[in-house]
């Protein structure tokens, strides 16, 4: 097990604090990343990739900063914005260059094309994809180093209805592999079906960390009222680890 841990995690950018004094650790399994726009999400899943310095504390995998890592590839599998693609290139020369890049095997390349359902679309060139196959793309190349430990912004992004029945059972099928899977959403549904655990964020500081069960009652009205109570501001700040 690959432990993900926070702990006095600050960052200011100028007179703005974007995160201040977070702390939590994950569990395997689907922990689902809360909080309204602009709670500091994004800024910490950036700190945890080492993409963001943070201005105090520490944001930990196996124990140590991502820029530490002998492989980050092999422990770790980001997905956060999905741009950046070379328009020109195909999705299967995509994944082909990040896995020669990253010292990974060519042969991942197919399987993680069928992982996302793009292997039909693997010779396609990226400028002519949707928004929706741009997150199965930058999901696959998540996937590339069979990482256990997976950050991932938004994936539901640009995905339909059925893209998301999709998403829902590659999140829970990472998990029943036994892999730690951190996933950022302010669509309190999509995490509703999905996630073991949860952390909620608001103006910068962690209002929750535990299990959807201690959270809220059963059901979406359950899970949206307690986050409407965790951002309001109007109650005391709540966490549970
Ligand atoms: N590079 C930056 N420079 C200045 N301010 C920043 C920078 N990055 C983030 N911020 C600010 O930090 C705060 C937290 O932003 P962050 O993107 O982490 O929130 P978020 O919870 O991911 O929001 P969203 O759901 O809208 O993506 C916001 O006030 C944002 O404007």
């Amino acid at each position: 097990m690959v432990d993900v841990s926070v702990t006095g995690l600050t960052k200011r950018f100028g007179a703005v604090t974007a995160v201040r004094d977070a702390g939590f650790t994950v569990a395997p399994g689907v922990t689902g990343f809360l909080g309204p726009n602009g709670a500091g999400k994004t800024t910490t899943l950036r700190m945890l990739l080492g993409l963001v310095r943070p201005t105090a504390g520490a944001a930990l995998i196996d124990g140590r900063p991502y820029a530490r890592l002998s492989e980050p590839r092999r422990v770790v599998g980001a997905l956060l914005e999905a741009t950046g693609f070379h328009p020109g290139r195909t999705a299967r020369d995509h994944l082909a260059i990040t896995a020669r890049l990253a010292g990974l095997p060519a042969y991942r390349v197919g399987q993680v094309l069928d992982e996302v359902g793009l292997a039909g679309d693997a010779r396609r060139r990226v400028g002519g994809f949707s928004l929706g196959m741009r997150q199965r793309l930058g999901l696959a190349g998540a996937l590339l180093g069979d990482p256990p430990v997976l950050i991932l912004d938004e994936p539901g992004n640009g995905l339909d209805p059925a893209g998301m029945a999709w998403l829902r059972g590659l999140l829970r099928d990472l998990a029943a592999q036994g892999r730690t899977v951190i996933v950022s959403s302010h669509v309190l549904s999509e995490v509703a079906q999905t996630v073991d655990r949860v952390i909620v964020m608001h103006e910068g500081t962690v209002r929750f960390a535990g299990t959807l069960d201690e959270l809220a009652e059963p059901g979406p009205a359950g899970l949206e009222a307690a986050f409407l109570r965790l951002t309001s501001g109007l109650q005391p700040e709540r966490s549970r680890s």
